[in-house]
């Protein structure tokens, strides 16, 4: 299975001046936690990091500190996440089946997660990882008021690993280049062209670290699973 890792982002949420995923979490660059657990999935055979050109230096070490066993590629970063995908997709080889998309940015997710969506990835053209919603969600207008408050049992927080066929997902990224659409992940694509997306429960601990509260919780997180 191919393993796509969108790295090109800018981390303006975090208030970094540089790459969000170069920064040091217990003792490694955020990005290489992500890479760990990719290396220790037994369904991940080839890594394609899509980064901007000016981080891939620091990459490129930081893959060979890891010593990983897998091939890793470098792939063009965009100015989105969207486009970051799109030439992702791009890079894949020809008759590329299907592929698993994971944000670098979530550096917890394990080897777990990546195997069980691969798994079932098997059976379907779509799927991506998701918790259910914890809390009470609120539908707010223009002016701060509240429009509605939908049913929790039917929400569920996004997450990556998100997985798909290759050449749905590249007529879907098309599609959505057309005609304008700006979407946060691939699994939106898949549903405004009308496709099914399935959910595989993920994990709670798979935060995105988008703040520097989500670094100080990451690195309890970590912590506790290494026991240091
Ligand atoms: N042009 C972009 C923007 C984002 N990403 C990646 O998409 C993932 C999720 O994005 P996000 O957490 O929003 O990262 P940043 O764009 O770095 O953060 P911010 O939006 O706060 O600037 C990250 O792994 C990020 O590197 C990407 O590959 N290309
Ligand atoms: C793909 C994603 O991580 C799912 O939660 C998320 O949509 C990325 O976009 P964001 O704008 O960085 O939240």
């Amino acid at each position: 299975m191919h393993l796509l890792i969108p790295a090109a982002g800018s981390g303006r949420r975090m208030g970094s001046s540089r790459n969000k995923l170069l920064l040091d979490l217990l003792g490694k660059p955020l990005i290489a936690w992500t890479l760990l657990a990719a290396e220790a999935s037994p369904t991940i055979e080839q890594i394609g990091i899509i980064g901007q050109a000016e981080d891939w230096k620091a990459f490129d070490a930081i893959a060979t500190s890891l010593n990983l066993s897998k091939p890793v590629e470098f792939i063009q970063g965009g100015a989105t996440r969207q486009e970051s995908v799109y030439n992702g997709l791009q890079s894949l080889p020809r008759y590329t089946e299907h592929v698993l998309i994971h944000d670098g940015a979530r550096c917890l997710a394990t080897p777990d997660l990546f195997d069980r969506c691969a798994d079932v990835l098997i059976s379907c053209d779509g799927l991506i990882a998701a918790i259910p919603v914890k809390d009470t969600i609120k539908v707010v207008d223009a002016v701060g008021v509240i429009q509605h408050t939908p049913e929790r049992s039917r929400l569920w927080a996004a997450q990556t690993p998100q997985g798909f066929s290759v050449p749905l997902l590249k007529k879907c990224h098309d599609q959505g280049k057309q005609n304008g659409w700006e979407v946060t992940d691939d699994a939106a694509l898949f549903e405004q062209c009308g496709l099914a997306v399935h959910i595989v429960e993920g994990e709670e601990t798979n935060l995105k670290v988008t703040t520097p509260v989500d670094l100080a919780i990451a690195e309890f997180i970590l912590r506790q699973r290494l026991g240091s």
